[in-house]
């Protein structure tokens, strides 16, 4: 009975034939995915290389072995000059290089398109609007976030953001004569991390105050741009990453990444901030504050925001403000700080348009001693011109966008079915000759007499549902700051070149400059007190 029991139980196999089993299912299992891949996935058909419809390690070597990384963007626009405008891009995802498409696939509502799985989970924020996989869901959620970007409260920031311009100004201030230059994209960020902040949380978190904080604020931001592409292949990581209790990410991670662990306190510190409010929601300071908040055009907080939503309870959870938080705080960083240093460098870069946005700022502001109103500033042509301009030539989302359509998609003579992920990205229209002809080079003049086209295209903060609702709010601090700094500092580039420094060559959803770069940097030769109230 025993004996009959263990020949039942294990197969009576050699250690040659243990091994050729071992080594032979996952061999068959690859071979099988593989000729499933290449002829009978429903992608099949559409073109590309082979490699790239075989294996997603393709991707992977690209984006994260080769060279500095992040290099597929590169890639895949080599397979476009090859293949043609649609592309199988990996398994699973078709790329688009055609900008006539971009109605179809970042279509506005009632068209209803799913985010891409491991594309909204890639910052492990799938409770935030930027990471919710679902059209209907993703539209309820940002409704709620709604009201904190209305144009009535957005413009209601200007006390606020002019505050934290005074500190941005400091912070020039003390440069000025000095060998020494600013290093442009750790100051903005200091500057626009703290006016988002102020903003969503109704609290100072003084970056601009201590530049300690503020460069290894800008430290974790680098890391989680390096991170980047490997989240990309790897999605589920951040998510798991971050459900580790607080001792053991201090412990592992600070010693493997250090930058990284400063990120991770700031989810636990968001975390504490969102329970904080769901716990005294029903006490009496929770109620005063409901109230004061009523009478706001602004809500206090955006946790306020989503609170007088009609979103249900469970999407009021800790968890869930935690992750809107960090939503709103991580997208309107980055992208307003990056885009403040580029413009001015593009300024510095172009003397005779620096001036001429000088001389209109100042021409409108007369005799007072303060910054024209924000409107105002908006309505200047070359002011606007070199802030699109600036806009259209830092394409600041590099990657691609993938999309999910329930219907299948008709492209020319192709049908995507259903289901399937679909992409494009946003440099392909922007530094699009045949759109912006010589689309490399910032002239601004170009928007004076922009074609139906140009104005179309031009889509910076995307298209469709997915677009950034932060648009006002990136358009008011960037005016005010930019037209603050450019006419009251005489200012110089240092040591900063197009090719290392400013053009994009590593694809971390953002662009990022090469690694060697030490940043967009000025001196300040100059402080003509101009602004200065007190
Ligand atoms: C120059 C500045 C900015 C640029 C170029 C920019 C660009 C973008 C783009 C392209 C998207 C869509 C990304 C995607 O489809 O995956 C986006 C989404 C978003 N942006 Fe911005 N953004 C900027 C500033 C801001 C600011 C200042 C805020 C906050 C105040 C903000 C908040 C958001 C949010 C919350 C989303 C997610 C929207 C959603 O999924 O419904 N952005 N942004």
């Amino acid at each position: 009975m025993e004996q009959l029991k263990t020949r039942l139980t294990e197969p009576n196999l050699s250690t040659e034939q243990k091994l050729l089993v071992l080594i032979g299912l996952p061999v068959l299992y690859v071979v099988g995915l593989t000729v499933y891949r290449l002829y009978f996935h429903p992608l099949a058909r559409f073109p590309g290389p082979k490699l790239a419809a075989a294996t997603k390690w393709y991707e992977f070597y690209h984006d994260i072995i080769k060279g500095q990384g992040g290099q597929y963007f590169v890639r895949v626009s080599e397979m476009h000059d090859k293949y043609g405008p649609i592309v199988r891009v990996n398994p699973d995802e078709i790329h688009i290089r055609d900008p006539s498409f971009l109605d179809t696939l970042y279509a506005t509502n009632p068209t209803k398109r799913d985010k891409y799985p491991p594309s909204a989970e890639m910052a492990g924020l799938t409770y935030g609007t930027h990471g919710t996989v679902d059209h209907d869901m993703h539209r309820r959620r940002r409704m709620a976030n709604s009201r904190m970007f209305s144009k009535r409260a957005v413009a209601s920031a200007q006390e606020l953001i002019h505050g934290h311009i005074k500190e941005l100004t400091e912070a020039f201030e003390r440069k000025v004569g000095s060998p020494e230059p600013v290093e442009m994209q750790t100051t903005f960020l200091a500057y626009t991390t703290d006016v988002i902040y102020h903003y969503m949380f109704n609290k100072d978190v003084g970056f601009q105050k201590d530049w300690n904080k503020a460069q290894s604020w800008r430290h974790s931001m680098e890391a989680v741009a390096q991170a980047t592409p490997f989240c990309k292949q790897f999605p589920w990581l951040n998510g798991k990453l971050l459900m580790l209790p607080e001792w053991i990410l201090k412990v592992i991670v600070a010693k493997l990444q250090p930058d990284i662990a400063g990120l991770l306190a700031t989810h636990k510190l968001m975390g504490r901030i969102a329970a904080e409010y769901v716990a005294h929601r029903s006490t009496d300071k929770g109620k005063r504050e409901s109230e004061e908040d009523e009478k706001n055009i602004k809500p206090l907080t955006i946790f306020h925001s989503i609170d007088r939503s009609a979103l249900p309870n469970e999407e009021k959870t800790a968890l869930r403000l935690m992750q809107e938080g960090l939503t709103v705080l991580f997208a309107g960083g980055e992208t307003g700080s990056r885009l403040l240093a580029h413009t001015i460098y593009h300024l510095l870069d172009n003397p005779e348009i620096l001036e001429k946005v000088r001389k209109e700022i100042l021409e409108a502001a007369g005799d007072s001693k303060e910054l024209p109103d924000v409107k105002v500033l908006e309505s200047l042509p070359w002011l606007a011109a070199s802030v699109r301009e600036s806009l259209r030539l830092r394409a600041t989302t590099t990657s691609r966008l993938p999309l999910v359509s329930k219907k299948e998609l008709i492209y020319k003579d192709w049908v995507i079915p259903a289901g399937t992920p679909v992409s494009m990205s946003h440099p392909d229209i922007l530094h699009n000759d045949e759109i912006y002809p010589e689309a490399l080079k910032f002239k601004p003049e170009r928007w004076f007499n922009a074609t139906e086209q140009q104005n179309k295209m031009f889509i910076p903060f995307g298209k469709g549902t997915r677009m950034c609702i932060g648009v006002d709010f990136a358009y008011i601090e960037l005016y005010m700051s930019l037209s603050t700094l450019i006419t009251r500092f005489d200012l110089e580039l240092y040591d900063t070149t197009w090719e290392r420094d400013v053009a994009y060559t590593r694809d971390c959803f953002l662009g990022e400059a090469s690694r060697d770069s030490p940043g967009i940097r000025v001196k300040v030769l100059a402080d003509n007190k101009r602004w200065v109230s007190d």
